[in-house]
């Protein structure tokens, strides 16, 4: 059956020459230029970092390499042989695979059946299930998975799963892999160990391109580290030769004098209290404070109940006991609305499945919260969802066009519509009761150049007022009240 190589799995050319060599690399959407003459080198054996901020044009890169989109212009060689994949079918074909972010795998079918899909071993007309068995179980544990690989796919931990995906690319023998941010839904424990099969595959002469965004990956897995910006390539390093403040200059094009803020005190201004929250067979007996300006972190092993408590917080799966009290106010959040009310919004970890309509366009996923507000007579206004989106666009710095399909911009945009606030929560405007154009920042809201309201605890020009009397806006009185019993500061979005 001639399924793999056999145990031995990839065989690149002897030695380290060879590889993928492309030059020139250019690609135009329309409106954008994603990629502008891009050169990229990924020789056997090594690992070539790719770093750059969201919308660098990372993941156009790769797809370029694995044979999704075709560039522009430029040249690509692999071995020396023109290398010009019209599909990832013909890419596999010649010995480079993507493992995607989100994985392409089917959750229902075994792990062997996905190893093997359209290409089971045969036998007497029908698949040899027990050679397909066999075969399976030696190719996971090639990447030190110890699994039933009849088990479904979907059981597994996400970690596992990807290791899957890396095992299914090497049984086809692929050479070069291309890994878009791999450790982004991996624990610390499961990156590790997703580190130390990238060891063992260098070492067995494997060539990686290796999108990240985490700069401590670098020094751990990477050989040369290339950064990227606005889809050029702005500069390249063997690992040795740079350090962490030179690469994020490079990435943001501007000095750097603190990669992290410094600590601070919490600011006064209780926003959110919880007091004793848990949800049967989920968590228990969570209880915290969140203040006005402050990145709350929750932390925990896989399935400690992080992801099950911030789907309690937004109302998508409600808890059944404690208390979430905002002010003087306790707050019944029984389902996402109720959450958006009171100005809380999730940004989900799987945006694409849970934060997004993918083939939408970006302005009406940006709407889509806040629907009632744009709303007049059952009739959407669509002159205040175009002036909504370019508000939020600005505001947040959405790269890309709105009436472009949220699915083709890049993760880091993704994000940022994912985050999108409720809009009616937001405006304080006091000319109209929905007026679109409002901003709304840490301190309050503006309007067409001016404040149109302050939020309690702080003054104008930013600074909290540690003590001092809220400031109310001269006619909006009723408003104003409101949101002092309200957690305000989830509007502006910098709670999650
Ligand atoms: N299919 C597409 N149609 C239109 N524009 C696209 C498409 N794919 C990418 N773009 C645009 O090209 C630019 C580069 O996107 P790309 O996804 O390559 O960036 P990235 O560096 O991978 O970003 P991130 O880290 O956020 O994923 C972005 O402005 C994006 O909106």
């Amino acid at each position: 059956m001639a399924m793999t190589r056999g145990e031995s799995g990839v065989q690149p050319p002897a030695g380290a020459a060879g590889g993928l060599v492309c030059r020139g690399l250019t690609k135009s959407f329309p409106g954008i230029r994603a990629l502008d003459g891009v050169d990229v080198d990924v020789p056997y054996g090594s690992v070539e970092v790719i770093l750059g901020e969201n919308g660098a044009g990372k993941s156009t890169l790769m797809k370029i390499l694995s044979g999704v989109h075709g560039p522009d212009s430029g040249s690509m060689t692999l071995d020396g042989q023109e290398y010009r994949p019209a599909t990832p079918k013909a890419a596999i074909a010649a010995g480079v695979a993507m493992i995607h972010q989100e994985m392409n795998l089917v959750p229902g079918m075994s792990v062997a059946e996905n190893i093997f899909l359209g290409r089971q071993p045969r036998r007497r007309g029908g698949v040899d299930y027990r050679e397909m068995t066999r075969a399976a179980t030696d190719i996971v544990r090639r990447v030190g998975l110890r699994v039933d690989v009849t088990r479904p796919v979907g059981s597994l931990s996400v970690a596992a799963q990807q290791q899957v995906e890396i095992a299914k690319a090497l049984s086809l023998e692929a050479r070069i892999l291309i890994l878009d941010e791999p450790t982004a839904a991996l624990g610390a424990e499961e990156s590790e160990r997703l580190f130390e099969i990238v060891d063992e595959l260098r070492a067995d002469g494997v060539g990686f391109a290796y999108i990240t965004h985490r700069l401590r990956e670098v020094e751990r897995v990477g050989d040369r580290v290339v950064v990227m910006r606005d889809g050029r390539r702005v500069a390249s390093w063997d690992r040795a030769d740079v350090d962490v403040d030179t690469l994020v200059e490079a990435m943001v094009d501007r000095t750097v004098d603190q990669v992290y803020p410094e600590p601070r005190a919490p600011e006064s201004g209780e926003l959110l209290r919880v007091e004793g929250l848990g949800r049967a067979g989920a968590f228990s007996g969570v209880s915290f404070t969140l203040h006005r300006g402050e990145v709350l972190g929750i932390a925990g092993l896989v399935g400690a109940g992080r992801t099950e408590l911030a789907r309690a917080l937004f109302g998508a799966e409600p808890a059944d006991r404690g208390r979430i009290v905002a002010g003087d106010r306790e707050l019944e959040i029984a389902s996402p609305i109720d959450a958006i009310e009171a100005g809380i919004v999730l940004v989900p970890e799987d945006r694409k499945a849970s934060g997004l309509v993918l083939g939408m366009p970006v302005q009406d996923n940006v709407a889509l919260p806040s629907l009632r507000d744009l709303t007049d007579g059952g009739v959407v206004r669509r002159s205040r969802v175009r002036d909504m989106a370019r508000n939020l666009a600005q505001r947040f710095d959405i790269r890309g066009r709105p009436g472009q399909a949220a699915g083709t911009l890049s993760g880091g945009n993704h994000r940022r519509i994912a985050r999108r606030p409720g809009w009616s929560s937001g405006c304080r405007c006091r000319t109209t009761s929905h007026c679109p154009r409002c901003v709304i920042s840490p301190t309050g809201a503006w309007c067409g150049g001016r404040e149109c309201a302050t939020w309690p605890g702080t003054s104008p020009s930013g600074s909290t007022s540690v003590a001092g009397p809220a400031r109310r806006p001269a006619r909006s009185p009723a408003v104003i009240s409101r949101r002092r019993s309200s957690p305000s500061g989830f509007r502006s979005g910098r709670a999650w």
